[in-house]
């Protein structure tokens, strides 16, 4: 069956005469029109394949107006007019019509002129098949080329221009406030030039702040579907402070296109583009980012993986530094590496504050190995893990027989850190009388070995870390003054995670890597919702918590980006509740609490890594006899 026609037409008898003619010849004829507003309410009902359309009709408006709706709505017609003096002429070819034909015609005039109209139609479509073809290539393209992010979406950018026109476009500008903003806008300076600006660069345009550019993105402000906004419509949406209202006024744009997309992970990242002409946009490019949305999306997304394994190698490359190891770029953490800087050359005895897991041993290792005494002993000791009486001859050493079970003399830590670094963790935990000793060691830089006569020089550096208050131990007499100042010479505080968030990513790809290489797995990346998820969380566990999280992430991925973590979940009430327990709790009441907290968050496991004996920092068969002491039981763990 031929094409549906539909006649616009405002003489009764002629538009009859034409759909007579139009039947016969075997098209079909979907209704007719005699003013524009009938022929739209037409429309609506059924979409024609052409339109055969007088110039005057009834009502106000004439068909040239009709013709630049159907223009927009990509409706081919052919104007029928008795009217061929040259004002006409001339408004009609303004709205690119498939032909002109004069009143009165003949059969046979409207028959080819029809046909003709066809046949360009045809041909347009078809060319814009090749056009639209091309472009999901160069689409796919864009994909391996070389280029960093912002001149990768410039690309695709440029591509779209020559479909969609543009003066101004923002690419990815629906979260701002995530803290991995991949947002960029391009502003159009010359044919082929544009001007690229990320949040910086648009805060230097605007004159305002990062945070006043952030406040501007309303919350709900994504859209779920394509759509045109000019004249009324573009003016509502520019009438309360918003982005776009802000792209508007600084780049004097009048009209403007938005083309959402919904990720693979359901983020949404869109196109928004914007020109300084009122009827840049129409209803054909609407349709036509419909049939190239897919396309667009895939690149996209492979660009996004792309760029999250990119900036994995680079926080690979980053860790390469002279603090070996030390992950992470925040302000405090500088900080740190200054005072590690500073204090790494001299003998000087330094004491680690911060909380558990904060990297306290780490950073113990490091300042080891930035001093002359690299290759020489680093000698741990935990004094958490001991018991008082056998602290001593750990610290000391002791001779054959100098107690009961000393059947042989032993070397103690001191000793075997000769010339080296002796790191004293948990040293707030330290039992009274032995800090007494100890503070003699590091006055006369001498040992006497447990049961031994003799004094036994030493030259150790001492490097003593705690998550206690120290003062505070002082001031209830749990931690001698005389020692403390000993210790306290240069102080290091390391910041808990949740102070310095911006290192997490930086933080979960080293462990990644870590882990990854260990298990035998090939990871790439952590998914945009896995960091988001982390840069929310409140860390009570520090790195130590972090790096188990990803360790088991890790090993349950399945595919070659980390998609899932296992965060804990604990409400602000219950953490308020919980506090208030604890001050009415005895401590050995508190410990084992925490230690039930701790095995099930393991799952009942003792041993192993990122077990409870790890995580407590303590020997594991220490922990099962602490368990037996506290009575915690298997159904505990569950
Ligand atoms: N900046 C860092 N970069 C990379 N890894 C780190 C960093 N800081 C800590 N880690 C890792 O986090 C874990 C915990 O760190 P560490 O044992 O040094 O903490 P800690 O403060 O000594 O803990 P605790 O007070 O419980 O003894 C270790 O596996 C360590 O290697």
């Amino acid at each position: 069956m031929k094409e549906q026609i539909l006649i616009v037409e405002d003489q009764f008898v002629e538009a009859d005469y034409v759909r007579l003619l139009l039947e016969q010849a075997g098209y079909g004829i979907t209704g007719m029109a005699r003013s524009v507003d009938q022929a739209l309410e037409l429309i609506k009902e059924k979409k024609p394949d052409f339109v055969l359309l007088d110039i005057f009709l009834k009502g106000k408006q004439t068909g040239i107006d009709l013709a630049k709706v159907l223009a927009t709505d990509n409706i081919p017609f052919v104007f029928l007019s008795a009217n061929s003096n040259e004002e006409v002429l001339n408004a009609a070819k303004q709205t690119h019509p498939y032909g002109f034909l004069v009143k009165p015609f003949r059969e046979k005039d409207l028959l080819v002129a029809l046909e003709i109209a066809r046949y360009r139609h045809a041909h347009s479509m078809d060319a814009r098949y090749h056009k639209e073809t091309e472009l999901r290539k160069l689409l796919k393209s864009i994909v391996t080329d070389a280029g960093t992010w912002p001149e990768k979406l410039l690309r695709i950018a440029t591509a779209l221009q020559s479909f969609i026109p543009f003066d101004f476009l923002a690419v990815g500008f629906d979260n701002i406030k995530d803290p991995f903003f991949k947002g960029r806008c391009f502003l159009r300076t010359g044919f082929d030039e544009y001007q690229e600006m990320g949040l910086q660069e648009l805060a230097t345009v605007t004159g305002m702040s990062g945070d006043a550019l952030m406040a501007l993105q309303a919350p709900d402000a994504v859209a779920e579907v394509a759509a045109i906004y000019k004249e009324a419509a573009f003016e509502n949406i520019c009438r309360q402070p918003s982005l776009r209202k802000l792209f508007a006024d600084s780049f004097q744009l009048r009209s403007h296109l938005e083309m959402p997309m919904r990720m693979m992970d359901r983020k949404p990242f869109s196109f928004c583009l914007f020109s300084r002409r009122p009827d840049a946009y129409t209803t054909e490019q609407l349709e036509l980012f419909e049939r190239i949305q897919f396309s667009l999306m895939q690149t996209i997304e492979h660009l996004l993986q792309q760029e999250m394994s990119e900036a994995g190698k680079l926080l690979q490359q980053e860790t390469k530094t002279r603090f070996d190891g030390i992950v992470g770029k925040s302000h405090l953490l500088l900080n740190v590496f200054d005072y590690i800087s500073q204090v790494a050359p001299s003998d000087t005895s330094v004491l680690i504050l911060g909380e558990s897991g904060t990297g306290k041993e780490k950073i113990a290792d490091c300042i080891h190995n930035l001093s002359a005494r690299k290759g020489k002993p680093f000698v741990k000791l935990n004094c958490a893990a001991l018991p008082a009486t056998l602290i001593e001859s750990e610290l000391f050493g002791h001779e054959k027989g100098a107690f009961t079970g000393a059947l042989e003399k032993r070397i103690g830590k001191f000793e075997r850190a000769d010339k080296g670094t002796l790191f004293l963790d948990e040293v707030g935990e330290m039992p009274v009388e032995l800090q007494v000793k100890l503070l003699r060691v590091l006055q006369e830089k001498e040992i006497e070995r447990v049961g031994g006569r003799d004094t036994i020089k030493v030259d150790v550096r001492i490097i003593a870390a705690t998550n206690k208050n120290l003062e505070k131990e002082v001031a209830d007499g749990r931690f001698r003054l005389d020692l403390y100042y000993r210790l306290n010479v240069f102080p290091i505080t390391l910041p808990p995670l949740r102070d310095r968030r911006e290192d997490i990513p930086a933080l979960g790809y080293h462990f990644m890597n870590h882990y990854s290489h260990k298990a035998g797995k090939k990871l790439s990346g952590i998914s945009d919702n896995v960091l988001r998820k982390m840069m929310a969380y409140n860390w009570p566990g520090n790195i130590r918590e972090l790096e188990h999280l990803i360790e088991r992430s890790v090993l349950l991925s399945k595919g070659p980006v980390i998609e899932e973590i296992l965060l804990p979940t604990v409400t602000k009430k219950q953490g308020t509740e919980d506090a208030q327990d604890a001050a009415m709790k005895t401590i050995v009441e508190n410990e084992k609490d925490y230690i039930i907290s701790v095995l099930k968050k393991c799952n009942g496991r003792i041993w192993g890594p990122g077990a409870a004996a790890e995580i407590l920092n303590i020997n594991p068969s220490t922990l099962k006899s602490k368990m037996k002491k506290l009575g915690i039981k298997k159904e505990y763990m569950e």
